[in-house]
């Protein structure tokens, strides 16, 4: 079944287009208040937008362009909305609470607790099955949670950062029962996890401030990044300027790399490089004007067995013995040197 969907809400700043293929999982991925839950709420409806259009294969959610505008009511939206909570019903077992989908969609009662068996042992939870809520470990309520989602039969299942209340031994097994049972399902995913979105996702879109920023296949946007959001999240650096003969002049400094692509003079452009291919020096280096760039420190992290130097949107790796002889701290001027190998430049 395809998706799609379009709508916009002033007061939230939110102006969003957005369409899936058949079976295909979408990765949503953004800063905070960016406005990804409210694209959720819009879809799942509970929330009205100002104006828009969302439909699934030939059935029509909501369409607010025409005279005759069309709401429909969340229950019959055949969406399934996953929250970072499992939000079961404290008063019934866990067999019962999903047998609630089924039950609800006029199914009789063998038959949903013959559904609700069925998804309990697809996500291992099956021995859970006479359990209350409250006698349940976060990871296996939100497992029961994604059983009760699926027992509906959605033909769209909206995931707000599934993982993100799960410790870190629950998050894997959630993140393999996912994989599992997103495979050529229609599916937006919520995530502050780009391991998630590689895993689950065939697709990512990128919102900043209620507006789509990036859309793509999610290793096409993670190797070839155009906004400085998603290009953080590849641990990348990218610096946008305008074409010359020599490469791209940026606010930075030159920039020249590897060109991907023609690239036109005058054009604007995006050169990204890893935060490893940088060295960074106290004095300007000597002979290479090209790819040096002023930095002044901001923070210094451990990264793997390096530590990050950040310099305001620019990050180095580099080893603590380098550190130690630099004696980098925030507030140091330095100068962070690339070379042009390891800089690869294309339209932006
Ligand atoms: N109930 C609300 N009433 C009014 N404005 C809201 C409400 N909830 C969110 N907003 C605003 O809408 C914008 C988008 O928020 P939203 O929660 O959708 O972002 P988000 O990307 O999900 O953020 P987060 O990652 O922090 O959950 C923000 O500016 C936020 O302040």
């Amino acid at each position: 079944m395809t998706f799609q969907f379009e709508a916009t809400l002033d007061a939230r700043n939110f102006n969003v287009s957005l369409a899936l293929g058949p079976g295909e999982t979408l990765a949503v991925l953004g800063p905070n208040g960016a406005g990804k839950s409210s694209l959720l709420s819009i879809i799942a409806g509970l929330l009205r937008p100002d104006s828009g259009r969302a439909v699934i294969g030939d059935r029509t959610l909501f369409d607010l362009s025409s005279h005759k505008p069309v709401w429909e009511a969340p229950h019959s939206r055949g969406t399934a909305l996953l929250a970072q909570e499992p939000l079961l019903f404290p008063h019934l077992s866990v067999l019962e609470n999903v047998a609630f989908g089924p039950r609800s969609k006029g199914e009789k009662p063998a038959e949903s607790r013959k559904v609700a068996s069925t998804w309990l042992a697809a996500t291992n939870t099956g021995e859970l099955a006479s359990r209350r809520p409250g006698q349940l470990s976060g990871g296996q309520a939100q497992r029961v949670a994604v059983a009760r989602a699926l027992a509906a039969g959605p033909d769209l299942l909206l995931l707000d950062e599934p993982m993100a209340a799960l410790d870190i031994h629950a998050a894997p097994q959630m993140r393999r029962l996912l994989k599992r049972v997103l495979e050529g399902r229609n599916a937006i995913i919520i995530t502050h996890d780009i391991l998630d979105a590689l895993m689950l996702a065939d697709h990512v879109l990128i919102m900043e401030n209620g507006h789509v920023t990036e859309a793509g296949p999610t290793r096409e946007v993670l190797n070839r990044p155009r906004s400085r959001f998603a290009a953080g999240l590849a641990g990348l650096n990218l610096i946008t300027g305008t074409v010359t003969a020599e490469g791209i002049t940026t606010p930075y400094g030159d920039v020249s790399g590897t060109s991907e692509g023609q690239l036109i003079p005058e054009e604007s452009a995006t050169a990204v490089f890893p935060p490893s291919a940088v060295s960074v020096f106290l004095s300007p280096p000597h002979g290479s004007p090209r790819n040096t760039f002023e930095a002044t420190i901001t923070d210094l992290e451990p990264h793997g067995d390096h530590i990050r130097i950040r310099a305001g949107d620019l990050s180095a790796d580099i080893t603590p013995a380098a550190l130690a002889d630099l004696a980098l701290e925030p507030g140091t001027k330095a100068y962070f040197l690339v070379k042009a190998t390891a800089v690869t430049i294309y339209a932006a």
